[in-house]
């Protein structure tokens, strides 16, 4: 592609004349010839530093900001087309848009402390069962009709995510529901990305190792809203949840439609919810009439996070008769509040990916009803991750579980033992378990009949990161082996 055209509307140099790009990549280590290499400022180095090694890979253009165009002009052959911006991950971003392409027609985004995964799960199921081949796009990586792949982050870097997009619309899926975490926003990896609608589920404490304060974590997520979602794209929100009016305001300042759901809400407004065996019995009033749905999923979270995902598929265009009647058949994403295996005597152990307070809290709240007898719960605290939030965690556990095990979960670089300290301040009567699998075959082992179990903060994750090394570990496979060990199935 012609650099003038991959650099729509910039000031070019005379150098970038005719000049035809091949590619481009934020990582020097990735340059090949005829790339163009974008050198940003990161939170641990500069990447104008790696400029001589991408030119040494045959970049033929380097983007950058615009305060460090000069250094990276005394860095560069004279061939070298320098395009600096205010804002070049912004740039950078809307490039990747353009070399890239194509997208599906309709993508809907969620963002949020907690429910993202789950919302862009129900979303993709919701938009299958209306006829239209679909993919989610997050955590865990992206899923699609006929398979899936592990990316690594939530929201993945600019570059693969166009090329993801692209992907996917030219293997013919034209509908998506993608992820949008607040380093992603942050970082401008999803602007360029052609949304439908936006959703928001709620706000509580994570990444304050990230962001210096709550309001800048916010702002964060609302970038979402007031900058990515273009004019008449819907606002989808559950109004019950705290911050929503940050959102609304935005969507109003801007003139963008609004699609609410829940108790408050006024286009899916739930009138009714009462448990049903494993499940849920939802009354849900529309401008059409009043739909009585019952949800497979357990959890008061989950009916908002199914009500959100019916809100944006509906913005979407699918039929609200159908969208809510595809609630009935929804499954829960990989980890979360999974029952992953169950004693004879009827004792239960569930797999959650809980791993901040206010996620933990609500998750312990969704099983404790199911207790005939005691409530238990594994948990740890990322190493390496905002370390204010372990005694809350510590909390947290210890406010609904009659058992709290600490336990390790990625301590990174940090010494385990540090870190399940701080969890326990919280959970002062806690048992400490260093030895992840020892922890929860504890768990299990003291589990009578009508008792659960809650394994949480790992989720669908497949290993334990200990320094630099990701060791094999997954919380499904212990469960399955402790209850082996115990001649149970
Ligand atoms: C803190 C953070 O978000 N960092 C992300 C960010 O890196 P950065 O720009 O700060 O990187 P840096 O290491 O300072 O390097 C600066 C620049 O030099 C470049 N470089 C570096 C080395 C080199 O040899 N050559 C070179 O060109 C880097 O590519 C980068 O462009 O941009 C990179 C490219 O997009 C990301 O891979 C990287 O994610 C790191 C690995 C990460 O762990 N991120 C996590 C915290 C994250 O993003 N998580 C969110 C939220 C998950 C949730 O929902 O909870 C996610 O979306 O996954
Ligand atoms: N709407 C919700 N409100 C509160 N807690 C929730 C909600 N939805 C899910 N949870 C809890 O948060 C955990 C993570 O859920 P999910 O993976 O859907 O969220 P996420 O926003 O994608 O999280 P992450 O940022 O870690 O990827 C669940 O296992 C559950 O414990
Ligand atoms: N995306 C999140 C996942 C955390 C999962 C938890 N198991 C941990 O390691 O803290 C993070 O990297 O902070
Ligand atoms: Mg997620």
């Amino acid at each position: 592609m012609h650099l003038e055209h991959l650099a729509d509307g910039m000031d070019l140099p005379d150098t970038a004349d005719g000049l035809s790009i091949e590619g481009l990549t934020a990582d020097s280590r990735k340059v090949q010839p005829g790339f163009l290499f974008a050198a940003f400022k990161g939170s641990t180095v500069d990447g104008v530093q790696f400029v001589p090694k991408a030119v040494e890979a045959r970049a033929v253009a380097v983007l950058c900001a615009t305060n460090a165009a000069e250094a990276v002009r005394a860095l560069v052959p004279p061939t070298v087309a320098v395009l600096s911006a205010d804002e070049p991950r912004l740039t950078f971003s809307k490039m990747a848009a353009r070399f890239y392409g194509r997208q599906p027609d309709t993508i809907v985004a969620v963002t949020g402390t907690a429910g993202k995964t789950s919302v862009a799960h129900f979303v993709r199921q919701i938009f299958q069962a209306a006829g239209h081949p679909a993919a989610s796009l997050g955590t865990l990586g992206i899923i699609k009709p006929d398979g899936e792949s592990y990316g690594g982050l939530t929201t993945p870097d600019p570059v693969q995510l166009q090329k993801d997009l692209a992907d996917l619309a030219t293997e013919g899926i034209r509908y998506a529901a993608l992820e949008a975490s607040s380093h992603g926003l942050d970082q401008y990896r999803l602007d360029g990305v052609r949304l439908t609608a936006a959703a928001f589920t709620n706000l509580g404490r994570d990444h304050m190792d990230y962001h210096p304060t709550i309001e800048d974590y916010l702002q964060a997520k609302l970038r979402l809203f007031s900058e990515l979602l273009p004019a008449g794209g819907h606002v989808v929100v559950d109004p019950g949840e705290k911050y929503t009016d940050r959102v609304l305001a935005i969507a109003e300042e801007r003139g963008l439609p609004v699609f609410t759901v829940g108790e408050t809400g006024k286009d899916l407004k739930l009138t009714g919810l009462r448990p049903s065996g494993a499940g849920q019995l939802l009354t849900v009033e529309t401008s059409r009439g009043e739909y009585k749905v019952t949800l497979p999923l357990i959890g008061r979270f989950q009916v908002s996070n199914a009500l959100i995902a019916a809100g944006l598929a509906i913005t979407a265009g699918i039929d609200a008769g159908a969208a809510l009647r595809a609630l009935e058949n929804l499954k829960g994403a990989p980890g979360r509040l999974e029952l992953a295996g169950t004693t004879p005597a009827g004792g239960m152990v569930f797999v959650d990916y809980a791993h901040k307070p206010d996620a933990l809290d609500k998750a312990l709240a969704a099983l404790k009803p199911f207790a005939e007898g005691s409530l238990s719960v594994v948990v740890g605290a990322g190493g390496d991750r905002d370390p204010g939030k372990r005694p809350l965690m510590g909390e947290a556990a210890a406010r609904h579980a009659d058992l709290v095990i600490v336990t390790d979960d990625n301590p990174r670089s940090e010494d385990p033992a540090t870190i399940r300290k701080a969890v326990l301040a919280g959970a002062p009567g806690g048992l400490e378990i260093g030895d992840r699998a020892e922890a929860i075959a504890e768990g299990i082992r003291r589990l009578k009949s009508g008792d659960i179990l809650c394994v949480a903060g790992k989720g669908h994750e497949t290993g334990q990161i200990v320094g630099d090394t990701v060791i094999p570990f997954s919380d499904h496979d212990s469960v399955r082996q402790a209850l082996n060990q115990l001649g149970l199935k």
